[in-house]
């Protein structure tokens, strides 16, 4: 392992010197809202960093980027500052450089425990834009939408599939989410429902933050779009399945997916997940060349899902699944979101749709461990088919390196009933 902090960290820590993740944050609820990177317990502030002289690379010398309330203006200087930024604050955290770790009034104002900070959404987000890219997922919502026949579209081999999300309503991990009303499906000829989601459910996702992106009308090459991904956090596609399976057709997704999606705090970067590249998936058919990568990466990044009814001091879980399961690449979406010549912004969010595996424990979200509802989970005491009012639904997402982890933390949100 090697590379240590002179910050003591946990062992079972998610954010060691090895990762270094992202996020905006505030010390206290006055203060303004200012990037961090979380080491250990702590967040480090880098308002403090930056103010203090202490990014004095090339890149990075005389840029306000961290003097911001948000990541967008570091996320557009691309590749060459945030290598530049991660090599200044793994030296400055590591246990050998003096700058921090002897400098006390530094350490005082730059270094702040995490359980006593606000995490704020890291970034202005203009547009959000999910995936629907794990074969096993999109074969059975096939199956349960649409029957059993032919399930995945036949597109769905030769281009990652998507629909336009709701940027307006992603929320940073731990805010409650309203159970939508709606209209659901008729059951005969009676007219629509109307009321609470009778089917609410979790999806699990990650979802990658771009930067620096195009210009419209120039495409990116699928394989320079590693460098306009800054990294991933994890991500909830909170669906109401009744409203959904009414409204899709023929224009996809809308109301039963743009009342909330939630958000990790913490960007873990690509740089950071780096240890953790694994093959994607063989692609068969191939794809068409504007989509076939020299090297075609996946990471290898363990999910896990628990719900937790209102009153219980633990969750259950309910699914573990795993990055690696992605059929279409982080990259493949990227290059495919531009090649009409739309353009990409710093701070767009690209989800990567629903992370299923191949096994039924490994399912990404309640349609499918229930099969619409036809069969009860267990949550120890009681059984779920969607989420009740009260439920609390946490995900959380880690690699495992040699003695260190890179990990998520967690993603979490508890339902609230709908207004009456
Ligand atoms: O197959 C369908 O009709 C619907 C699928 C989804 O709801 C999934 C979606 O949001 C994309 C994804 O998460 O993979
Ligand atoms: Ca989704
Ligand atoms: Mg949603």
């Amino acid at each position: 392992m090697g590379l240590k902090s002179f910050i003591e960290v946990h062992p079972d820590s998610h954010f060691p010197i090895q990762n270094l993740p992202f996020g905006v944050f505030k010390p206290e609820p006055a203060s303004d809202p200012r990037p961090g990177v979380a080491i250990g317990d702590h967040v480090l502030d880098l308002s403090a960093i930056s103010s203090a002289g202490l990014f004095d690379g090339p890149v990075l010398k005389s840029s306000d980027c961290f003097i911001q309330p948000n990541l967008n203006k570091f996320l557009g200087l691309g590749r060459p500052a945030w290598k530049e930024a991660r090599a200044t604050i793994q030296k400055l955290l590591s246990s050998t450089e003096p700058a921090l770790r002897d400098n006390a009034s530094l350490r005082q104002k730059a270094l702040v425990p995490m359980d006593k900070v606000e995490m704020l959404v890291p970034i202005a987000i203009g547009d959000y834009t999910d995936f629907f890219s794990s074969m096993h997922h999109a074969k059975n919502c096939g199956t349960i939408f649409r029957g059993p026949e032919n399930p995945i579209p036949a597109n769905w081999f030769h281009l990652p599939i998507a629909y336009h999300g709701r940027a307006s309503s992603i929320v940073i991990s731990g805010t409650d989410i309203v159970r939508p009303r709606g209209q659901g499906h008729p059951a005969g000829n009676s007219p629509p429902y109307f009321g609470p989601s009778r089917k609410l459910d979790f999806e699990l996702e990650m979802a990658a933050v771009v930067g620096p992106g195009n210009e419209l009308g120039k495409p990116i090459d699928v394989n320079e779009a590693a460098d306009h991904i800054f990294g991933v956090v994890l991500m909830n596609d909170w669906s109401a399945r009744d409203i959904q399976a009414w409204e899709y057709v023929p224009l996809g997704p809308f109301l039963g997916k743009s009342f909330g999606t939630t958000v990790s705090p913490w960007i873990v970067t690509l740089d950071a997940l780096e240890p953790f590249v694994c093959d994607a998936p063989k692609q068969n058919p191939p794809p068409l060349p504007y989509l076939a990568e020299k090297i075609s990466k996946n990471y290898d990044i363990s999910l896990e899902v628990r719900i937790k009814p209102a009153g219980e001091e633990h969750g259950h879980v309910v699914t573990k699944s795993n990055f690696k399961h992605l059929y279409w690449t982080l990259t493949q979406q990227l290059a495919h979101h531009t090649i009409n010549g739309c353009n990409l912004r710093p701070g767009d969010l690209l989800g990567t749709g629903t992370i299923s595996g191949p096994e039924p424990e490994s399912y990404g979200c309640l349609l499918e461990l229930t099969w619409n509802g036809q069969n009860q989970l267990s949550l120890g005491g009681t059984n779920r088919k969607f989420l009740e009012d009260g439920d609390e639904v946490i995900f959380t997402g880690c690699s495992k390196g040699n003695g260190y982890n890179v990990g998520f933390g967690t993603c979490s949100g508890k339902i609230l009933p709908s207004p009456l």
